[in-house]
């Protein structure tokens, strides 16, 4: 049967990357989706932005959403210090088995939870599953639809606390309406928008950060 995009994707990677350098990892998967196979990773443009905001945030607790083939795992993972953890939640367990490979090629693994299942069911468990209190950092980039009741599902569970920062992809390109609605016009965020292009194309997208201001 034929090959996944996620499977093409990983076989460039192991082509073309240096096993145990992140950022050889992020370029062989940039020049994948430029040249060979669009795939829908956060980008080399929004990539810059969401690396400033991680750098800016210097979390110790880091939560993805929507891991898919793994590419902003490793573009926020290298940058943090060697004690933090990243967590990050796929449902298909397919996208997330060519995760833990492409991250494990960028040698990032003993800094990274790859937890396969639906975030809804997961974000309940995170406390105890990781003796964590709450996320510096987290980044949206799953269904878009889920952006919304899982950044307030994250507040009923206790995972923001004063200071969280949430990094929300592609708030315009499919964009996340209710989701924006609520993080701009509520007194519990404060939130400003990154303009930026959707990946590898010209079409308009952005990244909106929203800083939690405590309960
Ligand atoms: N509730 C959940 N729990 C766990 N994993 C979940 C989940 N919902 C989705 N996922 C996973 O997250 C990824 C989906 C991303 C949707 N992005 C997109 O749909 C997307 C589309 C475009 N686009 O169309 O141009 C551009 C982009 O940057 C995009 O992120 C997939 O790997 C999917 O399995
Ligand atoms: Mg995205």
């Amino acid at each position: 049967t034929r090959t996944t995009r996620p499977q093409r994707l990983l076989q460039a990677v192991s082509i073309n990357a240096v096993r145990g350098d992140p950022d050889s990892v992020i370029k062989a998967i940039d020049h994948f989706c430029k040249h060979t196979e669009w795939a829908m990773n956060v980008g080399d443009e929004k990539g810059a932005i969401l690396d400033l905001v991680v750098m800016e945030t210097c979390p110790s607790t880091v939560l993805e959403l929507g891991t898919y083939c793994g590419y902003s795992t490793v573009r926020i993972t290298r940058l943090l210090p060697p004690a933090t953890k990243l967590i990050t939640v796929e449902m298909n367990p397919e996208y997330a088995h060519v995760a833990r490979q492409v991250i494990q090629h960028a040698g990032l693994q003993d800094k990274v939870c790859v937890l396969e299942g639906e975030s809804a069911d997961l974000i309940p468990k995170m406390a105890n599953m990781f003796g964590i209190q709450a996320f510096d950092f987290v980044f949206l980039d799953h269904w878009k639809d889920h952006y919304l009741p899982d950044i307030r599902l994250l507040e009923d569970c206790g995972l923001l606390a004063q200071g969280s920062v949430v990094l929300a992809d592609n708030v315009v390109c499919p964009g996340a309406p209710d989701y924006l609605n609520y993080v701009r016009y509520n007194l519990k965020y404060s939130s400003r928008f990154y303009q930026a292009h959707l990946e590898y194309t010209r079409v308009l997208d952005g990244l909106e950060r929203s800083e939690y201001q405590g309960d």
